[in-house]
């Protein structure tokens, strides 16, 4: 669960009843756990997610019998999930207009525009559906929660394109979100039940067009890859839900083969990077499909206090011909402790051995001057340096401080890679200077 999910406690059943009523005939007492719902009762959790959505976010949402009931705590993760994605990369549009989202295939409770609204004030959405009765329900729960200025709703056709993008206009979407039908036929929907891979609720009250789709979610997302790539930066950040682990493999595939910048579940076609707390997971049967990393750790062998090390910091990169250095204001990931972050831009490599020699060279009077000037001086390359706040940890039988370098712009890895080294080298060379100075002074 994710770490600002406001469900990772478990749920006060008692509480829930007495904000939302009609929660409360569905209230069972278990000797083990007190008040609770039987979660095999479709009747109940439909209950259980209107109450959770109504005393957690006002909302107020109708849910036909015959459509998906969505469990709201794994709802919200996927928008927590997407907020720290735009978050992460947020120094490229850091205006406030508004940020623009799509939910393809929204369901009748338009449960992502619902939530990704009533959490964040900016956000405006486009959701589409083939289903008149999702469309139908789903524009009556936006209609009540007076959200139908920030929520448009388009029909699409099942054989038409998924993504509503049009090339004709000037919008640029900040991304797009997807819980896609999960099976390609009922048979699969019958063998999935059988192997219980989905929650009962999504298997037992979902219509066939909820849950079904040529080929299935795989399938339906390798539509959306093929289509993003028409599309190319008219959205940052495309994203899907996927239910399978396998359809997982297959969508990575289909994205290589497109030679795609990054992949995960989410795809890019901008020039960002997210740091590997989003963008990469530890499960070991994944790493093969992993992207690259784009945060590298430098260990300084041992501690050294976070202000001192800022300062050491600070004396190597401000020199550094071409590379501005700000007071980071961007974004702290959940996974990092308390830190602090110096974002560093750089219009090209002038500190490796290789750049500093032409540079002499190219600073002879006889050399003509450099005929990509404007070029020249495009951001290639913007890094954000993390100093920890804890003042070490333990690591190879020692304390040791680390610094995290990430990645978050640029196309050139190589680029990022040697001013990462640059700056670690630097970092020992100044700690062994300091040592030589004053033996005592780090401790
Ligand atoms: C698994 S449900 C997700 C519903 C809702 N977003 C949720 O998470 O609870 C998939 C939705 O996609 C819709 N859908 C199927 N094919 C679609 C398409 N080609 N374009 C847009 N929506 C589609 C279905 O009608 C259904 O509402």
């Amino acid at each position: 669960m994710h770490p600002r999910n406001v469900f990772r406690v478990p749920l006060n059943f008692s509480d829930l009843s007495e904000a939302y009523p009609a929660l409360q005939p569905y209230i069972i007492q278990l000797p083990s756990k007190g008040p609770t719902i039987n979660f095999q009762d479709i009747a109940a959790q439909r209950r259980l997610t209107e109450a959770l959505l109504h005393k957690q976010f006002k909302l107020s949402v109708s849910l036909p019998e015959n459509r998906l009931c969505p469990p709201v705590p794994n709802r919200l993760n996927y928008v927590l999930w997407i907020e720290d994605i735009l978050a992460a990369s947020s120094f490229v549009s850091e205006d406030s207009r508004p940020v623009r989202g799509i939910d393809i295939g929204t369901g009748a409770s338009a449960i992502y525009p619902l939530l990704g609204c009533r959490t964040n004030a900016t956000w405006m959405f486009v959701a589409t559906d083939i289903d008149e009765l999702s469309l139908k329900y789903a524009k009556m729960n936006i209609e009540n929660n007076n959200l139908s200025d920030r929520i448009t709703l388009v029909k699409s056709d099942p054989s038409g394109p998924i993504l509503p993008i049009s090339s004709k206009d000037d919008i640029v979407y900040d991304f797009i979100m997807c819980n896609p039908p999960f099976y390609s036929d009922r048979e699969e929907v019958l063998r999935s039940a059988e192997a219980k891979e989905f929650e009962p609720n999504a298997v037992c009250t979902g219509a066939d067009v909820e849950m079904i789709t040529p080929g299935g979610e795989s399938a339906f997302v390798c539509r959306m890859v093929n289509e993003s790539i028409e599309h190319g930066v008219k959205c940052r950040w495309y994203t899907s839900m996927l239910g399978k682990m396998s359809s997982l493999n297959d969508v990575v595939k289909a994205l290589r083969d497109k030679k795609t910048r990054r992949w995960a579940i989410a795809w890019s076609f901008t020039d960002v990077h997210l740091p590997d707390s989003i963008a990469r997971i530890t499960n070991p049967s994944l790493q093969g499909i992993m992207p690259p990393r784009n945060s590298l750790t430098h260990a300084c062998r041992k501690v050294i206090p976070p202000e001192r090390l800022r300062s050491i910091l600070w004396g190597i990169i401000k020199p550094i011909d071409g590379v501005t250095v700000n007071e980071g204001s961007s974004h702290r990931m959940e996974s990092e402790s308390s830190t602090s972050n110096l974002v560093i831009q750089a219009t090209a490599d002038t500190w490796s051995r290789a750049a500093r020699r032409k540079k002499l060279i190219s600073s002879h009077p006889v050399v003509p001057m450099d005929v990509d000037k404007v070029d020249a001086l495009a951001i290639q390359l913007i890094c954000r340096v993390e100093i920890p706040d804890n003042p070490g940890i333990h690591h190879r039988g020692r304390d040791e401080s680390h610094v995290v370098f990430h990645w978050m712009k640029g196309r050139n890895r190589l680029l990022f890679e040697s001013f990462a080294s640059h700056v670690g080298r630097k970092i020992d060379t100044a700690i062994v200077a300091i040592d030589e100075e004053e033996p005592m002074s780090i401790a």
